[in-house]
């Protein structure tokens, strides 16, 4: 679950080792592109961390975040 906090939505995805991870980020990488909307992010072996906020309104939380984090779900749904 996405949890909001501090103008941000974060989630953790948990993966098998790096590749599988990093796999991911490109993945998400090219969604982000399509929405032309980009998360902060971070990777730490097999673990990411997204954060998602809307830089251009001052770092809140708007429907792009949530778009964003909607996608980003359907991604692992189709268990690509
Ligand atoms: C110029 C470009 O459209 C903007 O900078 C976009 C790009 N990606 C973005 N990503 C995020 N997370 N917030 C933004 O405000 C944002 N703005």
């Amino acid at each position: 679950m996405w949890k909001e906090e501090n103008n941000k939505l974060t989630k953790t995805f948990k993966f098998k080792d790096f590749t599988e991870a990093f796999a991911f980020m490109t993945r998400v990488a090219f969604i982000a592109e399509a929405h032309n909307h980009h998360p902060d992010w971070s990777n730490s072996y097999n673990t990411v961390t997204i954060e998602l906020t809307t830089h251009d309104k001052g770092n809140v939380v708007t429907q792009k975040d949530k778009d964003l984090a909607k996608a980003i779900d359907n991604l692992q749904n189709e268990g690509n």
